[in-house]
C-alpha cells in the first residue's frame, strides 16, 4: 500500500477519475499492434482490415500507431501492403504514424507514403541480428545509420529499437552493458527516442531494473520506451520496475496480438486494454477511451479468429458501455 502510494504521486500528478479527463497523458502509449501485432500472422491480413484497425485505434485516442514496415516481403509476407496502407488511412492531426525500417530500400519506398516517422532496429544480440536482419549487430548498425541519415536529413523523426534486451533465442541471457552501448550508437545517429524490446518476454522486474540502471547511464529515462513481449505473464510488473526509473513512454499491442516471425518464443506484446487499465488504476492519465480501445481489439481478434489475450478485454466482455466505469473498477471506486 505504502508502495501504491508512492507509485500515484511519483507518476502522475492526477488521483482521482473526475481528473482523469484532463488534457495532457502521464505516459505515452506507443501502440505497435498493427506492425507488431500482426507480422507474426499467418494468414494475411487485407488491407482495408489493417486501415479499419488503425483507424479504431486512433478513434480510441492512440497518438502514437506504428502502421507498417517496410521490411522485404520476402521475409515479412505480412507487412508487404505497408505503402497501400500508408496510402490508405485517414490521418488524424496530432496522431503520429511511424513505420520500421530495416535498410535504405525500404526507406526510400517508404518515403513516396507521406511519412513523417521511422523506427529502425538493430538486434541487441549476435544471433538475433543474422536471423531477422541477416547480418551481424555491427553491420546493422552501419545500415541503419545510412537510414538514419537520410530520414533525418529529409526532416524525419528517427526512433530507435533495440531488440531482445534481455535475453535471446540464439544467444541466450544479454549483458545490460551491450544494450547501453547500442542504445547510445541510437542516439549519436539521431534517434529521438529508444525503444527496448523484450522480444521474447523472458525478463522480470529484476532484469528490468538491472538493464535500466546501465542504460540510464548513456541517457535519461524520457528518451527510453520500453517495449515487453508477454510471454511469461511479466509485462506489467516489468513496466512497474521502468516507471521507478520514470519511464515516459510505454509500447503496446492492442488484444495482446504480436511476435516476431525470427525470434523462437516470442508471443504476443503487453496488451494495451490491460496497460490503460492499470494506468487508470494508478491514477496515471492516457488519454484512451477503454470502450473504443476493447472494440478495437475484439475487432482484430475477430478477424483473426482467435480470442483476444487481454485479461482485460476478456474480463470486461459486455458488461460496460462506458469509458468511465470501467475507470471506476481500475481505481476501486465501483
Ligand atoms: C534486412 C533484410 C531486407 C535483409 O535481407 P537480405 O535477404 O539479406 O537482403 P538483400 O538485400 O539480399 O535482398 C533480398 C531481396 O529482398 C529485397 N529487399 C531487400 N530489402 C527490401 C525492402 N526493404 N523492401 C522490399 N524488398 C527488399 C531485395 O530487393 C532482394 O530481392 P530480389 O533481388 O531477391 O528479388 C531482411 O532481413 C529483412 O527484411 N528483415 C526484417 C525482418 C523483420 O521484419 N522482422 C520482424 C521485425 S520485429 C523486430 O525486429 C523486433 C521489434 C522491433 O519488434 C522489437 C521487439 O519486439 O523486441
Amino acid at each position: 500500500m505504502r508502495f501504491f502510494k508512492k507509485s500515484l504521486s511519483k507518476y502522475s500528478t492526477i488521483s482521482t477519475s473526475r481528473k482523469i479527463s484532463q488534457a495532457v497523458p502521464d505516459i505515452r502509449i506507443y501502440e505497435v499492434g498493427p506492425r507488431d501485432g500482426l507480422q507474426n500472422e499467418s494468414k494475411f491480413v487485407p488491407t482495408p482490415i489493417k486501415v479499419e484497425l488503425i483507424h479504431k485505434l486512433s478513434e480510441a485516442g492512440i497518438k502514437d500507431i506504428e502502421c507498417a514496415s517496410f521490411v522485404s516481403p520476402k521475409w515479412v509476407k505480412q507487412m508487404s501492403d505497408g505503402s497501400e496502407v500508408m496510402k490508405t488511412i485517414k490521418r488524424v492531426p496530432g496522431v503520429n504514424y511511424p513505420v520500421l525500417i530495416p535498410n535504405l530500400k525500404g526507406y526510400e519506398t517508404a518515403k513516396q507514403c507521406n511519412i513523417e516517422e521511422i523506427a529502425i532496429f538493430p538486434a541487441g544480440s549476435e544471433g538475433f541480428s543474422q536471423k531477422n536482419l541477416n547480418c551481424s549487430v555491427e553491420e546493422g548498425l552501419k545500415r541503419f545509420k545510412l537510414v538514419a541519415d537520410q530520414a533525418i536529413k529529409d526532416g524525419m523523426r528517427v526512433r530507435g529499437y533495440v531488440s531482445c534486451v534481455v535475453g535471446c533465442p540464439y544467444d541466450g541471457p544479454i549483458n545490460p552493458k551491450g544494450i547501453a552501448k547500442i542504445t547510445e550508437e541510437l542516439f549519436t545517429m539521431g534517434c529521438y527516442e529508444v525503444s527496448l524490446g523484450d522480444t521474447i518476454g523472458v525478463g522480470t522486474a529484476g532484469s528490468v531494473k538491472k538493464l535500466m540502471n546501465e542504460v540510464i547511464k548513456v541517457t535519461t529515462p524520457d528518451k527510453i520506451a520500453l517495449h515487453f513481449h508477454d510471454t511469461y505473464g511479466q509485462g506489467l510488473s516489468n513496466l512497474l520496475a521502468g516507471l521507478e526509473f520514470g519511464i515516459k513512454t510505454v509500447d503496446s499491442s492492442v488484444s495482446g496480438l504480436g511476435g516476431c516471425p525470427y525470434a523462437r518464443g516470442a508471443s504476443g506484446n503487453l496488451a494495451t486494454e490491460d496497460l490503460v487499465y492499470f494506468l487508470y488504476g494508478l491514477g496515471v492519465n492516457t488519454n484512451i477511451d477503454l470502450v473504443k480501445l476493447i472494440e478495437a481489439g475484439r475487432y482484430i481478434s475477430n478477424f483473426l479468429a482467435k480470442p483476444t489475450e487481454s485479461k482485460v478485454n476478456r474480463a470486461i466482455g459486455d458488461r460496460f458501455k462506458n469509458h468511465k466505469d470501467i475507470i471506476k473498477i481500475a481505481s476501486c471506486t465501483l
